[in-house]
């Protein structure tokens, strides 16, 4: 069951594979932030993430809970635009915008862009200038910290594509340059240390940091910032080998040292993606084929893969999944859960348990919900999933399953 809804009902209605996601939980999980945050007594501002999951019905649902989203390209840009999520709760984050997407958030007047880069600058200070327009602006720094997770997943290390390196004084110069511009209203500073985080190590750390450096500028330019935004990254559980902390604690240990630090403690912004999407995301797939090899573990394979799922491909992610169908069943067997790509990659699940099982089983992936969809491709041509969002015992499809025909359709004859 997921949230009132039988899962094996949904996969013959909407057929498989298909992303599941319980909106319930959605909504529980910012307000677990929410009430961190007022534990802790700060100011505060929540953030989605949007690229762990970017559909016009999630941008609805963050609309409704009345929280900022980010977005780190036109596309997301114009997806949250047509859902109708209000522009000045937009933050536009990216390490190469181009002048198009940039002219396009200014157009449309979103709340802030995250500057990344010294090109970026220029480029949003031409456009500004050109539509006599003025913008908040934050710098997005790199603070030279590592973060304990996947190497993919790291990106507040000095060696990385991400932000104004600050060691180097490239981040000063920003600064200048900012506010130096008229038309830019430096409402603060950024920084994101990387994904899937467990400890809170690292975010003290970085609390620690903002202050250091926010201290730093208030000698030489005399700015305080309005607002320090310590991205997302907050962990989440796959498997049993993941032990995930709390929103109250990562909350509560950042406001220590934030308060220990400083007097005057800005407002603080965070930009949670998979916490908040991750473990209310389930997909649904049927069993089709299986090879048993003697003296190895048999392959059991279903019927998506790698092309709604690559994270496990990607970055050795390890997930665990049931029998939806089976739950009440004895788990008899260790399998392999293989997708039905061309690639021997396309492991979905390494050792899986499992009941006895057959040709149309249904297996529920769990906590596929972030980084799932949003990464999904076409590749062997096969058709990127429907998703169905549930609340409270009943669902309503919000993406639909891409047909054969929709993968022809940007095709041109030659
Ligand atoms: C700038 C920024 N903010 C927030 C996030 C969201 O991270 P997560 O989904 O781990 O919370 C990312 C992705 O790593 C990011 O690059
Ligand atoms: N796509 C990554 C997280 C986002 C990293 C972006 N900086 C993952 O699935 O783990």
């Amino acid at each position: 069951m997921i949230d009132g809804v039988d899962s094996v009902d949904l996969a013959k209605k909407y057929g498989t594979p298909l992303y599941v996601f319980d909106v319930t939980a959605i909504r529980n999980q910012i307000k677990k932030f929410r009430s961190a945050f007022e534990q802790a007594d700060l100011k505060y501002q929540i953030s989605y993430a949007s690229k762990a999951f970017a559909v016009k019905a999630i941008y609805q649902v963050m609309k409704q809970e009345d929280v900022h989203i980010d977005v780190v390209s036109g596309g997301e840009l114009y997806t949250a635009l047509a859902a109708g999520f209000p522009t000045d709760k937009i933050s536009f984050h990216g390490n190469n915008k181009s002048f198009e997407e940039l002219e396009m958030a200014v157009k449309n007047h979103v709340g802030v862009i995250m500057l990344d880069n010294f090109h970026e600058i220029e480029l949003l200070s031409r456009i500004l200038k050109t539509d006599d327009q003025k913008i908040d602006v934050m710098l997005r720094l790199t603070p030279g910290i590592s973060a304990h997770t996947h190497k993919y997943d790291q990106t507040g290390q000095t060696d990385s594509k991400f932000g104004f390196d600050v060691e180097s004084g490239q981040a000063k110069e920003a600064m200048k340059l900012v506010l130096e511009d008229e038309r830019m209203n430096l409402l603060g500073i950024h920084a994101h240390i990387g994904s899937q985080i467990f400890g809170t190590q690292g975010f003290v750390m970085l609390a620690q940091k903002m202050i250091a450096i926010a201290k730093d500028f208030q000698k030489e330019f005399d700015y305080w910032p309005q607002v320090i935004n310590l991205g997302g990254g907050f962990g989440i559980s796959y498997n049993e080998d993941d032990d995930p902390i709390t929103a109250n604690e990562f909350i509560s240990k950042i406001a220590a040292e934030l308060k220990k630090n400083c007097d005057n403690v800005p407002e603080i912004w965070i930009e949670p993606g998979r916490s908040l999407v991750g473990p209310a995301g389930y997909t649904l797939y049927t069993i089709g084929s299986r090879k048993d090899i003697p003296d190895l573990t048999p392959y059991v394979a279903v019927d998506g893969g790698m092309g709604d799922n690559i994270r496990p491909a990607l970055y050795q992610a390890k997930y665990e999944a049931v029998v939806a169908n089976k739950m009440d069943q004895p788990l008899v067997e260790t399998a392999h859960i293989a997708g039905k790509y061309c690639e021997s990659g396309d492991i979905l699940i390494d050792k899986q348990a499992l009941p006895k099982t057959k040709v149309g089983d249904i297996l529920a992936v769990l906590d596929t919900g972030a980084y799932g969809y949003s990464m999904a491709m076409n590749y062997n041509r096969n058709p990127r999933p429907a998703v169905v969002f549930v609340e409270n015992g009943q669902d309503k499809l919000v993406v639909k399953r891409e047909t054969y025909q929709d993968l022809i359709s940007l095709d041109c004859d030659y």
